[in-house]
């Protein structure tokens, strides 16, 4: 098995276009904000979490999420490459260099640890901060922000789009926010509270913007491609920029409940803000599962399914998953960039040669196509392989 029990990809063939096959149905977590709601919610994660409920079912895998392993022995930590954004945007200082190390690593590890990334840490803190004051407010204006049924945006735990199978949930909520372009914000699901919500991730999302840029045009370098815009194109073209707050209870039984279940990002690339106290994202490299390291200041950068596929497997999307912790919760805050719905993906004629032939064929992005295969343990740039 490739991945860890519960994790299994899938032997039914490549569909046409990626439509889910017919027996998809979705089912939605989030609940319509009437009053009566209200009540349905607290099966939430979030109220779980606070009233000391036991589990419901639907969070626990049967067998431990790690039965080749002795669960008082913890997992190695990764020694993830470390890429010193100051050196890659300076060409004085030997850029060339670490734009060798950046393509080595995404090609072997597919992560990398991004330092002096000129985010401040002050700001990252207030990105925590903000995040951690909104869930400490009472349910009902934290419910003001609630997703709709088949929306994406906005509070709560995730729709869920399965196949036929039972598939265990993951124990997180999350506030997901479109934050560029700015005319594809939906500020009725911005928080107002704490006050300055809006204001922190505003700044924070616009200076991220920059250092997404910045990545991705070192990136097209980094594989010499002539034009360095060609991944950012993607973005530019009618792509979006999403946040993601991740909120993880603390839980009793972390060999048995997930806070992320294994999964590639579906997007271009992501970047991931970590809790500054609590681990908890580990990666899968050559079949043994590493815990990534805190860094101070560091933010963890993935390449996602979309960008393996563009850079025709030159780098690799990571499976990662997010372990809880027995004691203590776990936030982290994630930014990540998607192509336009609709969008055909497919390996850059430049990187496709004799030697290298071409290793995917061409898939349309579809944001529910992605959430199915999130949910049934598939990762796109598997099913898109040739
Ligand atoms: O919480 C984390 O550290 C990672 C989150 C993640 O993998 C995701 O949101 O896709
Ligand atoms: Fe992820």
């Amino acid at each position: 098995m490739p991945y860890t029990s519960g994790f299994v990809i899938h032997p039914f063939a490549p569909l046409p276009e990626f439509q889910l096959p017919l027996a998809v149905h979705i089912v939605h977590l989030s609940f319509p904000n009437t009053s009566s709601a209200i009540a349905k919610t607290m099966d939430s994660v979030h109220e779980i979490a606070i009233t000391g409920q036991n589990l419901p079912a639907k969070y626990i895998y049967t067998d431990s999420i790690n039965p080749s392993q002795d669960p008082s022995i913890p997992l190695p930590l990764l020694e993830i490459p470390v890429i010193d954004f100051n050196r890659l945007a300076t060409p004085s200082i030997g850029t060339g260099e670490e734009l060798e190390r950046l393509r080595s690593a995404l090609s072997s590890y597919g992560c990398v640890m991004v330092t002096n990334h000129r985010v401040a840490s002050s700001l990252m803190d207030r990105v925590r901060l903000v995040f951690k004051q909104f869930l400490a407010l009472p349910m009902e204006e934290r419910l003001k922000w609630q997703k709709e049924v088949d929306g994406f945006d906005g509070y709560g735990s995730d729709m869920i789009v399965t196949k036929d199978v039972a598939v265990v949930h993951d124990f997180t909520a999350r506030l997901r926010l479109i934050t560029w372009p700015e005319d594809r914000r939906q500020m009725k699901y911005w928080p107002e509270k704490p006050h300055d919500f809006r204001e922190v991730l505003d700044e924070y999302s616009s200076k991220l913007r920059v250092l997404h840029d910045a990545t991705l045009k070192a990136m097209a370098r980094s594989l010499n491609l002539e034009d360095d815009s060609t991944f950012l194109k993607v973005i530019r073209e009618g792509g979006t920029i999403s946040s993601r707050f991740n909120f993880y209870p603390p839980c009793p039984t972390p060999d048995r409940v997930l806070g992320l279940k294994p999964h590639s990002d579906g997007t271009v690339i992501t970047f991931v803000l970590q809790d500054r106290e609590v681990e908890g994202l580990q990666v899968l490299k050559d079949e043994q599962w590493f815990r990534v390291p805190i860094v101070a200041d560091g933010l963890v950068l993935n390449v996602g399914d979309q960008l393996e596929i563009m850079s025709n497997g030159e780098f690799k999307s990571p499976v990662h998953r997010v372990v809880l912790n027995p004691k203590r919760e776990r936030i982290s805050v994630v930014i990540a960039s998607f192509p336009q719905e609709g969008r055909q993906i497919e390996p850059l004629e430049d990187l496709v040669s004799g030697e290298r032939p071409r290793l995917y064929r061409q898939v349309k992005y579809s944001v529910v196509a992605q959430v199915g295969y999130y949910h049934s343990g598939m990762r796109l740039a598997d099913v898109a392989r040739i």
